[in-house]
């Protein structure tokens, strides 16, 4: 199969000069997008930050997570080393969909917490898979790279892809009153090493 290509432009940002980059034929259809500062040539591993879609977090600011947290201190990491890459994944809700997770919401109103939604409306927990990740590095020619994240479940899903995940960078950020309880379900249930 050849190598997904990609389209780019400069994207000046709050923290400093990336370049934006597009999957172009992504192999689920969706139109997912990489920032990327400093060299791509460089074979030392690369910072990466690998965040799925929250609208909610990322666009709104919303408190029920810390998604909006996480992409901004992994944007102002890579800025102070200079080099590193965000790879945005569109799959919202873990992969359920917009819609679906503000059905999870509600019924996290009434007192679910998010797996249990995700389960009662008839999905898994989580419902991400990462071969785009795959691609998006593939096609940038990155195969070594420091991942940052808190979920021991997408290190192992990127290294299923044959990247060579060198080290877990923790990312503690953003938990509040209103995300207390979400965060302790992602620590009991999902795995992640928040405590
Ligand atoms: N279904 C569902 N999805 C949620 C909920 N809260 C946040 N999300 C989604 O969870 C995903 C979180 O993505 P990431 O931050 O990249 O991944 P993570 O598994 O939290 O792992 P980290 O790398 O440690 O942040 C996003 O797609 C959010 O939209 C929820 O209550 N229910």
């Amino acid at each position: 199969m050849s190598k997904p290509t990609t389209v780019a432009a400069k994207l000046p940002t709050k923290w400093g000069d990336f370049t934006i980059y597009a999957l172009e034929k992504a192999s689920d259809g969706k139109e997912h997008v990489a920032l990327v500062m400093g060299d791509l040539d460089s074979r030392e591993p690369m910072l990466v930050r690998v965040h799925s879609e929250c609208l909610t977090g990322d666009a709104f600011s919303s408190l029920r997570c810390d998604c909006g947290p996480q992409l901004e201190a992994a944007m102002q990491k890579i800025a102070e080393l200079g080099r590193g890459m965000i790879i945005y994944l569109r799959q919202e809700g873990r992969g359920i969909g917009l819609i679906n997770k503000i059905k999870a919401y509600a019924l996290q109103d009434e007192g679910m917490d998010t797996v249990e939604a995700n389960l009662n409306l008839g999905f898994e927990a989580d419902q991400r898979t990462f071969e785009v990740a795959g691609e998006i590095l593939d096609s940038l020619n990155i195969s070594s790279i420091k991942l940052m994240t808190n979920n021991p479940r997408k290190v192992a899903a990127l290294k299923a892809e044959n990247i060579d995940v060198v080290e877990r960078v923790p990312m503690k950020y953003g938990r509040n009153p209103h995300n207390e309880s979400y965060l302790s379900t992602k620590h009991g249930k999902l795995g992640h090493f928040l405590d």
